[in-house]
């Protein structure tokens, strides 16, 4: 099931495009990333999708209209944390959200397991992490059971072991077979997260597509040796090459799976060439991300 269709939607502060004809789609038990800059348009997607935001023009759809005006029902969102009473136990906090959205309170041990707080439910929320306090709102946003979880940068702010936490939590919730959409500007996170990423840049998709292909994972490793030309030469016929740009004197080589370095200077050997240098590089995710988004 298509569970968002987005249509060219745009919205505009006066001069300020900040979304702009953005069309995108997720089906049903996908993790989808919204990935972007900061100020790439990522809040007010999320704001317009949740009727929240009025747009200025184009149009999104839920679950196929099936549910027609009905659809908020079925999500749980979190665009900001919200406010938890700092006196009561996360039990409590958790049963007053129940109330206020009129949902069942029998499942929420079930929840505070999911988001691994079920041993500390009784401890008062002021005493809690940052990292816990986060993953206790992600609990209050799957309160009433929905089928999509939307999240507008889980991990801001969080030490890096409250952002591991989170990144686990919101996988084991994708893990169960809800369709998640997640807003983030870290490539790493939505790599680490996601099963699909839209990247989006002044509000506009540039890339939509599972992980794996939008998110280049070539092997680059780079070379050298005193005939640069003749090693260039031999790499493009190498079978495992995708591409061997030069730079500053140094062949940049793209291979298609990882590659020892014994095995490459093996390789050179017996094409008659000596290395004169040999490195393995992993390409910072991040500068991968800024190539997409410059482009
Ligand atoms: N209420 C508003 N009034 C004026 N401009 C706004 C408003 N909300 C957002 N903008 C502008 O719209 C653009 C997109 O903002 P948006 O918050 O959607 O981006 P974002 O990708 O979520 O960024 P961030 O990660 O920094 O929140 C930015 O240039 C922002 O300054």
């Amino acid at each position: 099931m298509r569970v968002l269709h987005i249509d060219n939607l745009s919205k505009h502060y006066g001069r300020i495009k900040a979304v702009e004809r953005l069309s995108l789609e997720v089906e049903a038990g996908m993790a989808y990333g919204i990935l972007g800059p900061n100020g790439s348009g990522k809040t007010t997607t999320l704001g317009m999708v949740l009727g929240i935001t009025r747009p200025a023009s184009g149009s999104f759809e839920w679950f196929e209209g099936r549910y027609g005006a009905g659809h908020r029902r079925h999500l749980g969102a979190l665009l900001e944390t919200p406010n938890f009473y700092p006196y009561l136990n996360a039990e409590k906090n958790l049963s007053l959200v129940a109330h206020i959205k009129g949902a069942p309170t029998h499942n929420l041990d079930e929840l505070l397991e999911l988001v691994n707080l079920r041993h500390r439910k009784t401890s008062r929320f002021s005493t809690y992490s940052l990292g816990m306090k986060q993953r206790l709102a992600i609990a209050a946003a799957m309160i009433g059971d929905p089928e999509v979880l939307i999240l507008d940068e889980p991990t801001n702010g969080l030490d890096p072991q409250g952002i591991a936490e989170v990144r686990e939590t919101i996988r084991r919730i994708a893990g169960t077979g809800k369709t998640i959409i997640m807003a983030s500007h870290i490539l790493d996170e939505v790599e680490k997260v996601c099963s699909h990423v839209g990247i989006i840049k002044n509000g506009q998709l540039l890339a939509s597509g599972t992980v794996g292909a939008i998110i280049s994972d070539d092997y680059l490793v780079e070379l050298g040796a005193e005939d640069l030309s003749t090693l260039h030469k031999a790499l493009l016929s190498h079978p495992g090459i995708k591409k061997a740009p030069i730079e500053e004197g140094l062949i940049i080589a793209h291979f298609d799976e990882k590659r020892s370095t014994a095995e490459i200077n093996a390789w050179a050997f017996q094409q008659g060439i000596t290395l004169s240098h040999l490195r393995p590089i992993r390409k910072s995710l991040e500068a991968e991300f800024l190539e997409i988004t410059s482009n």
